[in-house]
């Protein structure tokens, strides 16, 4: 059945059964026709389902390198094969895209109070609901969970989030660096006079936190371009992010000099590792204390990486070892193949796969997952059997990322959380399981005799939640309870977040997306239960009120897709944004400087896994289902390592020596 949502702009979802869906997605056991490479002309507008062009100033207009970096001095770029480590130069006409410290991009006008700054209000003029109260209200816990996808899927969501953006001046896992709201729960001197903080209120009637005396929990406002003096007087302020839009692993190598440097090994272009009863784990972050607040001791490993959010959770953590330890494979396959071959060169060359590889898996393994195959292929996100290059990068696409994204649409996924996650053996037996919250900002647990490989596994055995308004109360009780019993509201931050950045509401970015706009609290019953309107009326004084972040979790998923279509059209514009604004994207042939060989984007085509992915670089696992962000199913068994297609290196071996 294809779902076709109102014009003028549509979503196409063909409505499958999900069992059969998986089939469809490339990587181990795709079944495509061939189709010819793809040439899309690199003037056209993003002819995009959703139709939002926002087409960049023309050069020389006034544009402003030095004001789009906020103060900091604009790139001097030469063109190189490889991408630059800051993502500068990705885009030759306008070298800061994507850049790190410049503001979110956004899809709609900014909604403070003041039009400028100051905290969003309703219509009224009085105060929007209290977070944590909606979230009490709207977003319990019910552990439902998903009968096709695991834990896996929901995980490396968070891989490709930290990919692509993080708030400035926010920890977003260790303490914060201003109190607003004390470890006890107590609001502090700041609370009121820092104009930073924003403190979410505990409600009395709140049955976890009201109990035990807790007033408030601690939440800082995002740094801005305003903050950082780079915004004239009356105009909005921007919120920043401080990595690289690019899906280039900034969370692997860093988003600048300063931060790649000194997880570089310097030789064999290897990113430095510790080597601890035979295995390799992530150099030690000098300073224990302040990064993993939770360690007991100084001694505990507590890792150092790209991003600085790689200790916050297990499952993180184990995935940012398999990328670490993914490099190191790839840089010593090429180190053999072509020892005349220096450090540089051999580090560029494994960075430069490796980002193809994951580039690969996540636009035709994981992303299909989320916002629905055939949605993907009619809006031109994928390619499915393409053969050759896909040649569609478009110097006038902003791959800047969108704060309805990262602020509102992808941390829907947060729904998909569990808080207790599994220990599995090779034998895919239960051999235990641990609890969230024990283990924020604590990675000693992964060296604890083989829970490493068992948390590795049960990413992929056990089920990830279902995508709903249902939470998990390991995120909305419990998170960073460091000594405390209870800790702070993942849910309740989101929507705070949201006010924090100004977000336009939900029905202002609706009729962004061209979706039918709703006109009275009534009208919403077309896009979610009755029994959520009736809260949702019951919480916000007007329809026009409702958060973007709110109204979007609660609409029915689109059939094929895990959101609705609010937060459905929010995704598809980014991921679209995200390849066709990059000129390094993995597919495209159109330079000869920076494309792979038609036979290389092949193998990475037919080799890159998820599946291959943990296989390699997980010493305990010699087993894996060929779909790995899919449960064991029976046509999904674990079948051994070695029966598994892999990204073919030797087709990189320079014999000529004309590589270098
Ligand atoms: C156990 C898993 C996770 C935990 C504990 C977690 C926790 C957090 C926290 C604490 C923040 C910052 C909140 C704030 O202060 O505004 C955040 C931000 C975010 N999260 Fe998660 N998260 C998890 C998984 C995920 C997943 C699976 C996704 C998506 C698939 C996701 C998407 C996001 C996004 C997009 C942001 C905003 C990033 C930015 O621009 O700074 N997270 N998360």
């Amino acid at each position: 059945v294809h779902i076709t949502v109102r014009n003028p702009r549509q979503i196409f979802i063909q409505h499958s059964n999900p069992a059969q869906t998986p089939l469809r997605i490339s990587g181990a056991g795709a079944r495509f026709v061939k189709v010819a490479s793809v040439n899309q002309p690199a003037d056209r507008l993003p002819v995009f389902g959703y139709g939002f062009s926002n087409p960049p100033p023309p050069l020389g207009s006034g544009e402003d390198p030095a004001t789009q970096t906020c103060g900091l001095s604009p790139p001097f770029c030469t063109k190189s094969k490889y991408r630059s480590i800051d993502g500068s130069c990705n885009n030759l006409l306008r070298p800061v895209w994507g850049m790190p410290q410049t503001p979110y991009g956004r899809l709609v006008p900014y909604n403070y109070g003041d039009g400028v700054s100051a905290w969003p209000i309703s219509r009224s003029g009085n105060p929007l609901p209290n977070p944590r109260d909606i979230s009490l209200r709207l977003f319990p816990d019910r552990q439902l969970i998903d009968p096709i996808w695991n834990l896996n899927a929901q995980q490396w969501g968070q891989i490709i989030t930290h990919d692509m953006s993080l708030t400035a001046g926010i920890a977003q896992s260790h303490a914060d660096r201003i109190t607003c709201c004390d470890n006890n729960g107590l609001l502090a001197l700041d609370a009121t006079t820092n104009p930073f903080c924003a403190p979410i209120l505990v409600p009395p009637n709140d049955p976890v936190h009201s109990p035990q005396g807790t007033q408030c929990m601690n939440f800082v406002r995002t740094t801005s371009t305003r903050d950082r003096g780079c915004t004239p007087p009356n105009a909005p302020a921007e919120p920043l992010t401080t990595v690289t839009a690019y899906m280039d692993l900034s969370l692997v190598y860093g988003s600048s000099a300063g931060q790649a440097n000194p997880i570089r090994a310097g030789a064999g272009g290897r990113l430095l590792t510790i080597l601890r009863k035979g295995q390799e784990w992530p150099p030690q972050d000098p300073n224990v204390t302040l990064t993993c607040e939770s360690a007991k001791s100084p001694n505990e490993p507590c890792y150092l990486a790209g991003d600085i959010r790689v200790n916050q959770n297990p499952q993180l953590t184990v995935l940012q070892i398999i990328l670490l330890r993914e490099h190191n494979r790839i840089a010593d396959t090429l180190s053999r193949l072509n020892p005349h071959w220096d450090d540089e060169t051999l580090f560029q060359e494994a960075r430069r796969i490796h980002i193809a590889e994951i580039q690969h898996i996540n636009y035709y393994e994981y992303l299909p997952i989320f916002l629905g195959f055939e949605n993907m292929v009619k809006n031109k996100l994928i390619y499915p059997g393409a053969h050759g290059y896909v040649n569609d990068y478009n110097p006038n696409v902003d791959p800047t990322i969108l704060d309805e994204h990262a602020t509102a649409a992808f941390r829907h996924f947060h729904t998909l959380i569990r808080g207790y996650l599994k220990l599995i053996s090779e034998r895919r037996e239960l051999v235990g399981a641990v609890r969230m919250s024990d283990w924020f900002n604590r990675p000693l647990l992964l060296e604890i005799n083989d829970s490493f490989n068992n948390l590795a596994r049960g990413l992929t055995v056990q089920e990830q939640g279902f995508s709903d308004q249902f939470w998990d109360t390991e995120i909305t009780q419990f998170m960073f309870k460091r000594n405390n019993t209870f800790g702070g509201d993942l849910r309740a931050t989101d929507i705070q977040r949201g006010r924090d950045h100004g977000l336009g509401t939900y029905a202002v970015t609706r009729a962004a997306c061209g979706l039918p706009v709703p006109k009275s609290f009534r009208d919403m019953q077309d896009f979610m239960s009755t029994e959520n309107v009736k809260i949702l009326r019951g919480l916000y004084e007007s329809f026009e009120d409702v958060d973007l972040v709110v109204g979007g979790s609660l609409e029915r998923n689109v059939p094929g897709a895990q959101a609705g279509p609010t937060f459905l059209c929010i995704l598809t514009e980014q991921f679209y944004r995200t390849r066709v604004g990059d000129r390094y994207f993995f597919e495209n042939g159109a330079d000869r400087d920076t494309a792979f060989t038609p036979s290389q984007l092949e193998t990475i085509r037919s080799g890159a896994s998820m599946a291959r992915l943990l296989c390699d670089n997980a010493d305990g696992i010699n087993l894996m289902q060929p779909r790995a962000f899919q449960q064991i199913s029976p046509g999904n068994q674990v079948v051994s390592c070695d029966d598994l297609p892999a990204v073919d290196l030797s087709l990189w071996q320079d014999a000529s020596g004309l590589f270098k």
